[in-house]
């Protein structure tokens, strides 16, 4: 179990870069923080891998202090891996051999047979013999995972695995760490600006904001009861409102006109019973429509639908499930 207990972090001119962050995370557990540039996602995966010194606060591995660079001679802790960003494979050597490196220790044969099924389960067989500057970014990336999980370690830490992917890459990424979890067991945590490849494999997302974990809870939680509109637009597409404009909406009005409130767009329908509004945009989105409707002048909203015949200054009928309005803290 890793154990993040009130970790802070703060640079020097006064960057709190990380602020009393807790959570833990269990064996065969998946979980995505998600977080704006400079919201202390990186500063926050270096403590947790003992790559840089808390200010206040510990990070715990199997109730055992996870030391950082100031304790010990070599800094990072053998059972915690972290994947960077730059994947810092060996450049000069192949990509099998790259793999093989992290198992060097261990006997010729099982290290054969280690780096065969590293190679199949991050479909690098092919690739293999070529040195990484002749192989794709994607093929870098899984050659930097499996490297990291070649001896199984107990936590594999992601630095944005899927932000420099095409949708294929990410799609065979996403699988990967959800197979290699599932079948070692190993703790795995990422960090994302893009929460949409956090909800689909992810047990736990936390939104981190400014260096506080300001949520933590189930995608689900997350992105239907989001704390605040911060966290609602990082995980999704969402429209957020005063509350003044649920009368607009058809709903009922609310005794906090100004507070805000987020509508996901594929909770609102069209409905020929609901409230007439005027088409402002239509978006091809590929499996569907995204129509941008206006309430006023001042105010839009966003919703989804398969039909292809709706064009921009028509007027459409709309129905939001009242159930799925969420109210926000800020
Ligand atoms: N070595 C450093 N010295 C001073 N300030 C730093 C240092 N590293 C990070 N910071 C600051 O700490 C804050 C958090 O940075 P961090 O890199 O952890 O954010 P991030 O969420 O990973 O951002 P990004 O998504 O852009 O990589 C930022 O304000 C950053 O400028």
């Amino acid at each position: 179990m890793l154990v993040a207990d009130n970790v802070s972090k703060a640079f020097a001119g006064s960057v709190r870069a990380v602020r009393g962050v807790s959570f833990s995370l269990a064996p065969g557990q998946i979980m995505g923080l998600v977080g704006a540039s400079g919201s202390g996602k990186s500063t926050l995966l270096n403590l947790l891998a003992g790559l840089a010194d808390v200010d206040t606060g510990s990070v715990l591995l199997n109730d055992k202090r996870v030391p950082g660079p100031s304790d010990v001679l070599i800094a990072g802790h053998p059972d915690i891996r972290l994947v960077h960003q730059e994947y810092q494979l060996m450049p000069n050597v192949s990509i099998r051999e790259n793999i093989a490196y992290a198992v060097r220790y261990f006997e010729k044969e099982y290290r054969t047979h280690r780096v065969d099924a590293l190679l199949k389960l991050c479909r690098l067989t092919a690739v293999q013999d070529r040195l990484p500057r002749q192989v794709s970014g994607g093929e870098k990336q899984r050659t930097a995972i499996a490297r990291a999980i070649a001896d199984v370690p107990a936590v594999l830490l992601l630095d944005e695995p899927f932000s420099h992917l095409d949708l294929p890459n990410r799609l065979l990424v996403r699988d990967l760490l959800f197979e290699l979890v599932r079948e070692q067991q190993t703790a795995c945590l990422f960090v994302t600006h893009d929460a949409v490849d956090a909800l689909s494999i992810a047990d736990t997302i936390g939104i981190l904001r400014d260096g506080k974990l300001i949520q933590l809870g189930t995608p689900e939680s997350v992105y239907l009861r989001p704390d605040t509109a911060y966290a609602a637009r990082l995980t999704g597409r969402v429209t957020v409102l005063a509350e003044k404009y649920r009368p607009l909406l058809g709903l009922p009005a609310s005794d906090s006109p100004d507070r805000l409130m987020s509508i996901r767009p594929e909770q609102v329908t069209i409905d020929e019973s609901g409230v007439a509004v005027r088409v402002r945009a239509v978006f091809f989105m590929g499996s569907h429509y995204e129509l941008e409707v206006e309430l006023n002048r001042y105010a839009s909203l966003r919703l989804l639908t398969t039909r292809a015949d709706i064009q921009v200054g028509q007027l459409v009928n709309i129905r939001v499930n009242a159930d799925a309005v969420w109210p926000l803290r800020s």
